[in-house]
């Protein structure tokens, strides 16, 4: 499968201003701090990580919303940085995006039927009135909406049918690729899912690409080729999806996946159990070397020096951002506290002094 989309080193930093007038640039927000992938045609990338690691600037650096300081960005092989005027509005249309909270996206006192036009309106598509109904009743039939509800308003419906509306209004103008920003973390858990397989059903019917963003690796497990793992700006993992549940490589990952419940009791009882504790360092003002090394049990001194490449860790074509991943899984590396008897499931976390936890029942 081919890149739809190459991402290259991409920084996006937001200025700190100061002074009477705010006039004075005083330092800077590192959001997003160098991060490159790609996006195969067809295939779901998942994005995840702790809020505000920089994944939603990340997505709406993509599509330009937000305008990216240095870096390079491919779309189908096109240069997204250099576009301008008429070729920026075609190329918005080819990329949708769809968003977390599907009442704040969108506006109350429009109908769906005004939702959808909307769109088609702001990109030349609002040709014939009999082409027009016909491209709203079969974008909602696509979605399990019925036609009736062309001339409802959001609030007459519920919060899976919303978001509904929310990939319905994306879809509409036939894009090829949907960021979908924390698509289903409003909705109650028993729709989540029938929302994650609408979205895959619309993969496979429609041949779209999507890059999902969540905080949460139990949402994205199911439909992502390919999982990013963010933290605080920079890229830290990528790999398979199925390879990184089952190889976590880099300390954050397993930290993260290890908080993912597993219903099994005898499962959960043995597995590896890392408790971030400590909040994300301010990406205003981030660690030297490592980003992840202030909260990492296994940190060293060549850590606070030198930031790691995302490197190829072997041909599994997993990737990793730390010096000492070897290392690491092959357990000649201790971390720094082993606390077993404190992370007991019943254990309070507040009880805990260390930085970070780790029991080692079921590491290689
Ligand atoms: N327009 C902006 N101006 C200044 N700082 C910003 C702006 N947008 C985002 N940030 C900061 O950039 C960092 C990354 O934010 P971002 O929203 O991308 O993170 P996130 O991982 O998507 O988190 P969340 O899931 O909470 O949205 C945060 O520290 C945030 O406060």
């Amino acid at each position: 499968m081919s890149a739809l989309v190459k991402i290259d080193d991409l920084k996006v930093h937001f200025p700190i201003k100061s002074g009477l007038l705010f006039d004075r640039t005083v330092g800077y927000v590192y959001a997003v701090d160098g991060v490159s992938l790609e996006i195969k045609k067809g295939e779901t990338y998942g994005l995840v990580g702790e809020s505000g690691c920089g994944k939603s600037t990340l997505g709406r650096g993509l599509l330009r919303l937000i305008e990216p300081t240095s870096g390079e960005i491919t779309f189908d092989g096109t240069d997204v940085r250099a576009l301008k005027g008429e070729q920026m509005r075609l190329f918005r249309r080819r990329i949708q995006m769809v968003f977390q909270d599907p009442m704040s996206s969108l506006d109350p006192r429009q109908s769906v039927q005004s939702l959808l036009v909307e769109g088609l309106r702001a990109h030349g598509l609002h040709t014939g009135r009999a082409d027009v109904q016909k491209r709203l009743r079969s974008t909602l039939d696509s979605v399990g909406l019925p036609a009736s509800a062309l001339n409802k308003y959001p609030h007459e419906f519920s919060g899976g049918q919303r978001q509904r509306i929310g990939i319905a209004r994306a879809l509409v103008l036939g894009p090829e690729l949907i960021v979908a920003d924390e698509p289903v973390s409003a909705l109650d858990v028993s729709i989540q899912a029938q929302v994650i397989n609408l979205l895959g059903d619309l993969q496979e019917s429609l041949g779209l690409t999507y890059l999902v963003i969540a905080h949460d690796l139990a949402v994205v497990r199911h439909i992502s080729d390919t999982i990013g793992v963010m933290y605080l700006g920079s890229l830290v993992e990528e790999a398979d999806g199925d390879q990184l549940y089952e190889r976590p490589l880099h300390p954050y990952t397993r930290a993260l996946l290890s908080a993912v419940p597993i219903p099994d009791p005898r499962v959960e009882d043995r597995r590896e159990r890392i408790l971030l504790v400590g909040d994300l360092p301010s990406p205003a003002n981030p660690p030297s070397g490592c980003r992840f090394r202030t909260r990492c049990p296994w940190s060293q001194a060549r850590c606070a020096e030198e930031r790691p490449e995302l490197r190829v860790f072997d041909d599994s074509g997993q990737r990793v951002a730390c010096h000492f991943a070897e290392e690491i899984r092959s357990g000649d590396l201790t971390p720094h506290e082993v606390r077993a008897e404190l992370v007991h499931p019943d254990s309070d976390p507040a009880e805990v002094g260390a930085e970070l936890i780790v029991t080692r029942t079921d590491l290689p």
